[in-house]
């Protein structure tokens, strides 16, 4: 079954389903990831080195599992998420209360594709299983690049497919067959974990994501790979 909507009505698709599975959002992550995620993405804020007093972004933030490592960095900074599915923000909103109310921490609703921040603001950027789910990944680079500070680092960590054939098969029959069940079961969504394997197997391969990312503007691009090849980190920096 094709799950995958036409890009004309990406966007809206993208926006209610994670609106529908917002709640049970992190429950299946960590249960999918063997409990691996939190650890990638702890991967990327160090990629990306958010400075004491630093402005960090997390772009496409869902329930704001960067937040609080990009705010252990820039622990005298201000770190911000910004999604277009306002539920999933708000399903994150206990994670970093105490942050917010110091003044710290921000979840600001805006577009990916348009991000709602003047030119070379963040010295840090972070973005994580985000770009499949865009309608236009080069723009969505440049826009993290253009909000970039000239020293800015961002790191991207997305979805890649193992490069070993036996991995690759296990990995396929678990992501393609296992997985919907488990957002079933979990998140009560099969359908939006069905869409999690296809929208994957769209997705450029490591060694393109980081060709558009040069073509972006980012320098300096380099990606390693985890999970035995299941996910790759992509850094850059703006200079
Ligand atoms: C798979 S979740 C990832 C959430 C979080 N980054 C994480 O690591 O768990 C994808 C998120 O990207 C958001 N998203 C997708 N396209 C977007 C866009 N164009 N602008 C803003 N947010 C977007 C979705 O709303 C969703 O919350």
């Amino acid at each position: 079954m094709n799950v995958l909507p036409p890009p004309e009505e990406k966007a809206a698709y993208v926006e209610r389903m994670f609106a529908r599975i917002a709640r049970g959002y992190d429950r299946v992550n960590r249960v999918m990831t063997f409990g691996l995620d939190q650890g990638w993405r702890r991967k990327v804020v160090e990629y990306v080195a958010p400075p004491v007093n630093g402005h960090a972004l997390d772009v496409g933030t869902g329930t704001g599992d960067f937040l609080p490592e990009l705010a252990a960095w820039a622990r005298e900074g201000i770190v911000i998420g910004v999604d277009f599915t306002v539920p999933m923000m708000r399903a994150g909103q206990p994670k970093i209360a105490d942050l917010t109310a110091n003044g710290r921490a921000f979840f600001i609703a805006g577009d990916a594709l348009q991000l709602p921040f003047p030119d070379n603001t963040f010295d840090s950027i972070t973005t994580g299983f985000v770009l499949r789910n865009v309608v236009d990944i080069p723009a969505a680079l440049r826009e993290m690049y253009r909000v970039a500070r000239p020293g800015a680092m961002m790191a991207c960590l997305e979805v890649a497919r193992p490069r070993n054939p036996i991995v690759r098969w296990g990995h396929r029959l678990y992501f393609e067959q296992v997985v919907p069940w488990i957002g079933a079961l979990l998140g009560g969504d099969r359908r939006a974990y069905t869409y999690l394997p296809q929208s994957a197997r769209l997705f450029p391969s490591p060694d393109r994501l980081a060709e558009m990312m040069r073509e972006a503007g980012w320098r300096y691009v380099f990606y390693r790979l985890y999970g035995l090849g299941a996910v790759a980190i992509h850094v850059g920096a703006k200079v």
